[in-house]
């Protein structure tokens, strides 16, 4: 019997799902202009508490100003610390930046840092706030596509290592997610676009129905309309469902790393440059996921055709060559590949896909049949 057809959320007003951990839970609060009214939630949140803003120059630019004003106007005192963008500030001279400032501005255990930005400050702010004074809350303010339904959500924080991505980390849950969809007005089409590849995950890995609609609606997620707001309520509803059941990922948690173990390979290779965004790249993962679950027998070949189509259609790279510049060679991506964290005892795992919205966890894959897919892939 097929699924039952996806039905959207209203976009006009504020959705909230709850993240039901068990003793933790908190709020993902989702809908236009909520930066402005952050200042009210965080001082009914903590009152009291000083806040620490961690966000980077570009959105400094365009957003600072009006969480700042939203804060000043709740009687919150706050400090700022400024990042670089882009993902080179996920690293070990981000994490002293950022913590050492969290430190020089006497933020205590009591108070929190607000993350205001992308996946990268998430990331980055989320991973000093767990460390520093062995932790400190943190909210989480997303304000790209990819962050509002992914990154900040489900509490992992971390750096990369140049021996590969996120290498260096903890779990360190937020109390809040504030995601303000009209913040994404500002955000450039090419981070759109990455950031819809994690949306396209939540449907390839778990609900056919919710690729049925992305297939008909996805150019609206990208070009800001209705089925935006609808998307991202969706995809934070399927995270929020599967961090509460495995919140350390020793069990299902996984399947959201469908495209990844290709995919942080591929930014590794690529120096976490701007020539790979996260989101680029998880799309050609899931392509290449597909594809390489086609070749062993376990999915039918027109899955992986109508999964890479959609992705492709909507602007999004899915092959290997289509990252430009230079990349390591095979051996290099397999090393960078056994770094992967889902690696146990030597043993590669995949997330593979037995169809659209059927992927599963496929422990001790054949490094060997991944090499000679590798291999093949790079010239097509
Ligand atoms: N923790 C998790 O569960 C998780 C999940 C997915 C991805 N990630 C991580 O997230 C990172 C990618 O996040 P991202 O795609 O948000 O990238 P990002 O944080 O680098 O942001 C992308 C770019 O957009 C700019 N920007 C952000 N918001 C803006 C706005 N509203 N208007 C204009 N410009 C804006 C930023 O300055 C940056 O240049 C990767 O490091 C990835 O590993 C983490
Ligand atoms: O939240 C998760 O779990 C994910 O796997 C989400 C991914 O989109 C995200 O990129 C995550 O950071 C990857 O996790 P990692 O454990 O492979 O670093
Ligand atoms: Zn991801």
């Amino acid at each position: 019997m097929p699924d039952a057809a996806f039905q959207p959320a209203s976009a006009s007003e504020a959705t909230c799902i709850r993240v039901d951990l068990s003793g933790r839970p908190y709020d993902i609060v989702i809908g236009p202009d909520l930066l402005d009214e952050i200042g009210r939630r965080i001082a009914a949140l903590r009152p009291g508490a000083r806040v620490a803003i961690v966000t980077d120059r570009t959105v400094a630019r365009h957003h600072l100003p009006r969480v700042e004003a939203a804060l000043a106007a709740a009687g919150i005192d706050f400090t700022a610390i400024v990042v670089e963008p882009g993902e080179k500030s996920k690293s070990y001279a981000g994490l002293a930046q950022v913590a050492e400032g969290l430190i020089a501005a006497r933020i205590e255990r009591r108070d929190l840092v607000l993350a205001l930005g992308g996946g990268v400050v998430g990331d980055l702010a989320g991973f000093a706030a767990a460390v520093v004074r062995r932790g400190v809350d943190i909210v989480q303010a997303p304000t790209t596509l990819l962050s509002q339904v992914d990154s900040s959500v489900g509490g992992k924080t971390g750096i990369n290592s140049p021996q590969g991505k996120n290498l260096i980390g903890a779990f360190h849950q937020p109390v809040l997610v504030v995601a303000d969809t009209a913040a994404l007005d500002t955000l450039p089409a090419r981070e759109l676009r990455a950031g819809y590849a994690e949306v396209a995950k939540y449907g390839l890995l778990g609900d056919a129905a919710l690729f049925d609609w992305l297939e008909a609606n996805g150019r609206d997620v990208i070009s800001g309309g209705p089925a935006r707001g609808a998307a991202v309520a969706a995809s934070c509803a399927a995270k929020a469902a599967i961090v509460a059941r495995d919140e350390k990922e020793t069990g299902d948690r996984a399947l959201l790393n469908l495209g990844h173990t290709f995919g942080h390979a591929l930014e590794a290779g690529a120096g976490f440059s701007d020539r790979l965004l996260h989101g680029e790249a998880v799309a050609i993962g899931m392509s290449l996921a597909f594809a390489f679950s086609a070749r062993m027998g376990l999915c039918a070949g027109q899955d992986a055709v109508r999964a890479t189509r959609h992705l492709a259609s909507l602007g999004l790279p899915t092959r290997i060559s289509d990252v430009p510049g230079d990349l390591p060679d095979t051996d290099g991506l397999m090393r960078l590949i056994s770094q992967d964290k889902k690696v146990s005892r030597g043993a590669l795992t995949f997330i593979l896909v037995r169809a659209i919205g059927a992927a599963f966890i496929a422990r001790d894959v054949d490094p060997d049949a991944v090499r000679r897919f590798l291999d093949e892939q790079r010239s097509v």
